[in-house]
């Protein structure tokens, strides 16, 4: 029986163990901290909890326009109350995860795990195992997959102190809503937060270190959210690159490398994870960490050491918890000599959870403005729909790219209050190679707003194609 071990009990590491269990291989997880890893108990889930009561505020500002009077006065926040679901779901929802794999066979071992090979290029593999007592277990394994994720960088000058400044996971202790936030970093996460804290109707001022918000992501709908954002009075500093974060009497001060300083009473640091590769003993294997630290890992998950894959943010491909996911699957259906499909990166579904959302597949537009990828485009603005006309809907659009001879659809984006939900038929047609006549003729409730990507297919119908 093949014995693999598992460094990490994140979606990378309870994904692949449920695999290798499935295949019948005597699988253990070596997790310090709960299962389902930081995604479950301090980023993904409980960020989308929280989101969760942001949003339902959210909808709350515009149902003036549908004839609906509400106090927003008289409208309260119950911290608490949110603050304790946050951390409720997450604990249970890793419970759940725990009980799954548990059912299937897995052992889990609460505890730190670090190689502890006698030297590298060994056909069986030692991990060290610390528990929280102290006392050490050694674990014999064919396989080994690390699964150890992420943790949130640390600005040398903003050190986060649990009160005024913050990370991300500290932010579901604090007993009262900040009164003004400084979002410094305007990624994925700072986007969010910045959109959930302006939804519960906090100050918040976004401290972007480039021309915009969401640098990475479709340009059309970073512009979106930044119209959403100015309307909501929300500010968004640009070119502000954040030196150091000093804590005052009243709260912080952020200070910028450009001699801005910025005021608020609570600074949030989003920018960037680190991969939790430093202590686990990478050098008894002879792994050597790439750039930044992450392991590098080839399309099925090996690292450079047979025997040794990799899987999830520690990696640094596309850090999301579905990809973590299918990494650590695919790592185990390797490992264990089943047929096994290479990750495809280019099918990956995203979506950045603010108000509107922002959903994304295939082949980015700034692939295909700048000649890397040949492509039609039509960008259909929701305002042209007839349901986002009923629900009061001005803002947010489709965007669908295919293949300029084919159709083949190639990527696409969602602007909209449900883009996540939305984004779907466009994925399923990046995965399966369908065309924009396949999107074209397919039935759509009318009213809705997935009719817009129908009507999208329908636009780049071309039946005079000679190239
Ligand atoms: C705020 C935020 C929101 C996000 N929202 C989304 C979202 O909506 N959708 C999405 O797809 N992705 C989201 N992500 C990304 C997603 O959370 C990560 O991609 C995902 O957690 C990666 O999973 P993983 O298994 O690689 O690592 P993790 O979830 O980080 O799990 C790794 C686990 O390994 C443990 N570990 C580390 N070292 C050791 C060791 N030596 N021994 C034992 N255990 C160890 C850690 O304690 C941790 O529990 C979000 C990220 C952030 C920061
Ligand atoms: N909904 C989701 O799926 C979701 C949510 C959150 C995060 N994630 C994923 O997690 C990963 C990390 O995202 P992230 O947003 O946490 O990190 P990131 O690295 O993508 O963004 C951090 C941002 O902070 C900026 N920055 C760094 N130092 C700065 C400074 N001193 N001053 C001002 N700005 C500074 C960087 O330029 C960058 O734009 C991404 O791959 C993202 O997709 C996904």
């Amino acid at each position: 029986m093949t014995r693999i071990v598992i460094m990490g009990g994140g979606p990378a590491g309870y994904e692949a163990a449920l695999v290798a269990a499935q295949h019948g291989a005597d699988v253990t997880i070596v997790e310090r901290d709960g299962l389902g890893g930081a995604c479950v108990l301090y980023d993904c889930v409980p960020s989308k909890t929280f989101i969760a009561s942001s949003g339902a505020l959210a909808k709350m500002h515009d149902l003036g326009e549908l004839g609906i009077n509400t106090d927003l006065a008289d409208t309260t926040v119950d911290l608490p109350t949110v603050h304790g679901r946050v951390k409720g779901l997450a604990l249970a929802q890793s419970a759940d995860i725990r009980a799954r794999v548990q059912r299937e066979g897995v052992r889990v071992i609460t505890a730190q795990a670090r190689f502890a090979d006698d030297e590298p290029g060994l056909a069986t593999h030692t991990v060290e195992v610390t528990h929280a007592d102290g006392t050490v277990e050694s674990l014999s394994a064919d396989v080994v997959l690390i699964a150890t994720g992420a943790t949130p960088r640390v600005l040398p000058g903003a050190v986060p102190d649990g009160e005024r400044i913050l990370d991300w996971r500290q932010l579901y202790d604090l007993t009262e809503l900040p009164e003004h936030l400084a979002v410094i970093g305007s990624g994925v996460t700072g986007a969010e937060f910045a959109s959930a804290y302006t939804e519960m109707g906090v100050k918040v001022t976004v401290v972007s270190s480039r021309d915009r918000v969401l640098p990475h992501e479709d340009a059309d709908a970073a512009a979106v959210l930044e119209e959403v954002f100015t309307q909501r009075g929300t500010t968004v500093a640009k070119q502000a690159r954040a030196e150091r974060v000093e804590r005052t009497e009243k709260g912080v001060e952020v200070h910028l490398a450009d001699g801005r300083v910025i005021e608020a009473s609570h600074a949030l640091m989003t920018v960037g994870s680190i991969p939790n590769t430093a202590d686990i003993g990478l050098d008894r294997v002879g792994i050597e960490p790439g750039p930044g630290g992450f392991i590098a890992v080839d399309r099925v998950s090996r690292t450079s050491v047979p025997g040794v894959y990799a899987a999830g943010d520690c990696t640094g491909v596309l850090m999301l918890a579905s990809v973590a996911s299918m990494q650590g699957r695919i790592a185990m259906w390797h490992a264990l000599g089943e047929g096994v499909a290479p990750i495809k990166l280019k099918t990956v579904a995203a979506n950045v959870f603010t108000h509107p959302e922002i959903a994304t597949v295939g082949i980015s537009q700034q692939a295909i403005d700048s000649g890397e990828v040949p492509a039609r485009t039509i960008m259909l603005p929701l305002a042209t729909n007839a349901r986002a006309k009923m629900e009061g809907l001005r803002r947010g659009f489709v965007k669908l790219f295919c293949r300029p001879a084919t159709g083949v659809v190639v990527g696409g984006v969602v602007v909209a209050p449900s883009a996540s939900e939305l984004i779907l038929p466009i994925a399923l047609a990046v995965q399966n190679q369908l065309t924009v006549d396949h999107l074209a003729l397919t039935f759509s409730v009318y009213p809705s707003l997935s009719g817009s990507i129908t009507e999208a297919g329908r636009q780049l119908m071309r039946h005079d194609d000679l190239d």
